[in-house]
Parts: structure tokens; sequence; C-alpha cells
């Protein structure tokens, strides 16, 4: 695999791009990212990490996080009771989108990637409280990142919980319909929060990498989901994880991979090692339009599509 320099330049490659896209600004906070930040993070089994970038900088995870409380609710549930309430198909729509959900199976979301869905698996979250729930989630994130430090932006998810209009409609409908049964103030106030969770390129990278070892943590040998867990969500990455850019990338890069509007992807070479990426400048569809070039320029180089 590549050394620091080589990744620097690749870096700097990839940075060209910014120019062409635009940081997301409907949840207001993450307005205030510079477009030409890039950083970058390569995290191996042997926990050896290769990075270029403001490596210092944190992102907040947005959908990457739709991941992590994906496997979380697979651990607390088992798939059986999970895909009731969610598909596993993808839809091809942008991730915010309300249309499929009365069109094709009436009320259950597609899959888990878009918000209908990933609204629908925060609310399986176990535990009596959202504190509790949260707490739950922050901590297996911590696991998974080695990183007992990891927290939220408060700012954030303030931002977000105080203009998500269309997540709130999109959770009265699934109330309506019976796939979630709570108040929807407390599920925006838990979705809001997860969203927000925040963590450096490292962090992201070494979350990918356990997923890039089928659940298994290598640096303290702790299995921390089951493999079939982890299998379910690498599928979901190739499947939707850059939502309906997702056959693209497939197509061009073919690396299982979660993005989110901060500009975060996190990236699982299967049996290999995880990436983690901040570069808020976004395409149209709300990918990293920095991060999916370096990605392509790693995938290309080394060959890592895993088709
Ligand atoms: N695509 C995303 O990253 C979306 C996450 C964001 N918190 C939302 O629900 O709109």
């Amino acid at each position: 695999m590549c050394t620091k320099s080589e990744l620097e330049q690749f870096v700097k490659q990839a940075k060209q791009y910014a120019r062409f896209g635009k940081v997301a600004d409907y949840i207001p906070a993450l307005g205030k990212a510079n477009p030409n930040d890039l950083s970058i993070a390569i995290y191996k089994p042997d926990g050896n990490v290769i990075d270029a970038g403001d490596t210092t900088d944190k992102v907040t995870l947005q959908s990457i996080s739709k991941i992590i409380t994906l496997a979380l609710v697979l651990i607390d549930h088992g798939e059986k009771e999970v895909f009731q309430k969610v598909g596993m198909e993808p839809t091809g729509d942008p991730f915010h989108s309300i249309a499929k959900l009365e069109e094709v199976q009436p009320a259950k979301p597609l899959n888990p990637m878009i918000n209908a869905g990933a609204l629908a698996v925060t609310h399986m979250i176990n535990g009596a409280s959202v504190e509790e729930r949260f707490w739950r989630l922050l901590q297996f994130v911590r696991k998974l990142a080695g990183n007992p430090e990891i927290s939220y932006s408060k700012e954030v998810a303030t931002s977000e919980f105080e203009t998500a209009f269309l997540n709130r409609s999109l959770c009265y409908f699934l109330k309506q319909h019976g796939i979630i049964n709570e108040d929807v103030e407390e599920l925006m106030d838990l979705y809001t929060k997860q969203c927000a969770i925040e963590m450096t390129c490292v962090d992201l990278a070494r979350i990918g990498l356990v997923f890039a070892m089928d659940g298994r943590d290598p640096l303290t040998g702790e299995q921390i989901m089951p493999s079939d867990v982890a299998r379910i969500c690498k599928t979901f990455m190739v499947t939707c994880g850059m939502y309906n850019a997702s056959g693209e990338f497939a197509i061009k890069i073919g690396i299982p991979a979660k993005s989110g509007v901060s500009g975060g992807i996190l990236a699982a070479v299967p049996g290999r090692f995880g990436i983690g990426i901040f570069g808020p400048a976004l395409d149209d569809k709300g990918n990293s339009i920095t991060g999916m070039k370096l990605l392509k320029l790693l995938s290309k180089t080394y060959s890592l599509s895993i088709f």
C-alpha cells in the first residue's frame, strides 16, 4: 500500500476538485465547513496508520452513523426483526426522499441507508430513555474506534434538531403506519445526536478496519460484532452506501463505503484495511467530491475494487 508522500500527492490532486463542490448548509452548522479541507487515514490490521491532510479536523458522522446504528440494532434484535421494519433494496432516490414510502411497499422504508430507513433503525436502539439509548450507541462507537474520548457536537445536533422538518414528516409517516411507535420529538433528539457524533478521519478509518476484518478488531482481538452483522453492513455499503450514486461508485471505485453530508466517508477494503476521509465539498448527490476522487485514485492505483 502507498507511502505517506504518495498519499499526500493524491490529496493534492483530489483537492483541485473542491471548487466543483459545495458544503451542505441545509443543516446550518455544517455550512461553516471549509470546502478546501481534505484529510485521509488508512488503518491497517497491524495498527499502522498512513495519513495525509489535517487529521486533527473532526467530522460529524451524519449518514455514516446509519451503518453503525444498523450494526447495533442487528445485535440488539437480530436480522429477522430488523428486516420486518426496513427493507434491503436500493431506491435510486435521494437520501431524504419520501416518494417510495408510498409507492412501493406501503410505509416500509426500502433500506436502512435512506433517512426513512435510518429513522426506523434508530427507533430500534434498545434502552429505557433517549439518554440511555444514545449512551449505548456512543459506547459502541467508542469501542469500534478504540477511542473512549469520542463524543458529539451539541452545536450540530441542535442545528439539525431545529431545522429537520422533512425528517419529522418521515417520522410521522412511519408512525401513522406502525413502523415506529415512539414520540417523534424524542426520536429526532436521538437521531440528531447520533448524526452529530464527531471524530477524526483516523477514528473513521479504525471503524472501517473493524468492518473490513469481519467485525473483529485486529488490534484488541475482540469480536465487536458477529461477522454476519459486518457482512450485512458491508453489503448495504455497496448497494446503497453512497446514496443514489452507489451504482456508479461500485463500478468506478468498488469499495464498500458509506458517506455523510458532513463530507465524511468511511470505507472498508475487505480483509485489508479501513479508510476514513473528511472532505466537506459535496457533489449534487451529497457525496464528498474530493473524497470520492481520492478513493478513485487509490482504487485504480492499488486495484482495490472488490469486483
Ligand atoms: N446524508 C446525510 O448525511 C443525512 C444525515 C442528516 N443528518 C439528515 O438526516 O439529513
